[in-house]
């Protein structure tokens, strides 16, 4: 095993920036996913990403190309049989990582096995791998090379020597992590997208106009963006699953998703990726 070497699953938004913030902190990274034609959009983001650094000064040519070398990409899986760490950001399907993680578990007996899901239970992938103590999540925010908090969730077999790794590796790559166990939502998402929620209820019931309900929270809570303005941004689809995710798990009524949501999700207005969600996109 290489403790240089850290695996990516996953090369859609989440894993190119993964990728990209590993490379640029020194790690060897292998960077797999199913589709080749992700991989080919992968490495140009990612060049594209460091181009920006190297713009902005933050990276000199020299290490851009030192850090596009330590990048590899596959389309096997067996490519990451010696990494140390496999981070895993594949879509948020219960099956579909449950698939990941039991064949990752096999493949390698000694990797501390990762998600960056940001909703599923990491109790639950832990039951399916063969070492569930090496199992853990490590939840990076959007876009990975600009925020800094990584959540690190403990599920309930996770060792307290796995979530120290972890740390260590989240600092390593100039992040900052919090700890937290393993309960819907995590500590982000369960704050943020109620707010996001009561913002379109309070829209629902005509109490404010869109631009009033965000003004509201950006001069009077000093909130850089508005909660609507944010919905659609994250994508009001993502942030309907995520307050199904927190109802079904807490079974508390004050997590039902706004009947307005719904009906923007069920319209195809999800925010800022299909042009129209509370406010309207060019
Ligand atoms: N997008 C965000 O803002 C955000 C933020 C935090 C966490 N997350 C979480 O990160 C994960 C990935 O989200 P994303 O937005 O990057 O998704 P995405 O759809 O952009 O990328 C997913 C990638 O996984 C690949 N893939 C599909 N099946 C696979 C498999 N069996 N094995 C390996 N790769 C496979 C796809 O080809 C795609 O490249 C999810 O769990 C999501 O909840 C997303």
């Amino acid at each position: 095993m290489n403790s240089q070497q850290i695996g990516v699953v996953g090369a859609g938004t989440m894993g190119q920036g993964i990728a990209q913030v590993l490379a640029t902190s020194g790690f060897s990274v292998q960077l797999y996913d199913v589709a080749d034609e992700q991989l080919t959009r992968a490495q140009a983001a990612i060049d594209k990403g460091f181009g920006k650094l190297v713009a902005k000064e933050k990276l000199s040519e020299a290490d851009k190309g030192a850090a596009l070398e330590r990048l590899a990409v596959t389309t096997a899986l067996d490519a990451l049989r010696d990494c140390a760490v496999i981070i895993e950001a594949a879509p948020e399907q219960p099956a579909l990582k449950e698939k990941l993680f039991r064949d990752l578990s096999r493949l390698t007996h000694e990797a501390i096995l990762a998600s960056n899901t940001s909703s599923l239970s990491l109790t639950r992938l832990a039951a399916v791998c063969e070492r569930p103590e090496r199992v853990v999540g490590m939840h990076f925010f959007n876009p990975v090379p600009v925020l800094k908090l990584v959540e690190v969730i403990r599920a309930e077999q996770t060792s307290d020597a796995t979530v120290a790794q972890i740390e260590a590796l989240a600092e390593a790559l100039g992040k900052t992590p919090v700890a937290i166990a393993d309960s819907p939502g995590f500590a982000v998402n369960r704050l943020l997208v109620p707010m996001i929620n009561e913002a379109a209820f309070l829209l629902q019931e005509g109490a404010a106009t869109a631009e009033d309900i965000d003004q509201s929270m950006k001069l009077g809570a000093a909130h850089p963006m508005g909660p609507l303005a944010l919905g659609d941004l994250i994508g009001l689809d993502v942030c309907l699953a995520i307050m199904e995710v927190l109802q079904e798990g807490f079974g508390d009524p004050k997590y039902r998703p706004c009947p307005l949501l719904r009906r923007m999700v069920a319209a195809g207005y999800l925010g800022r990726k299909s042009g129209r969600g509370f406010h309207v996109y060019s």
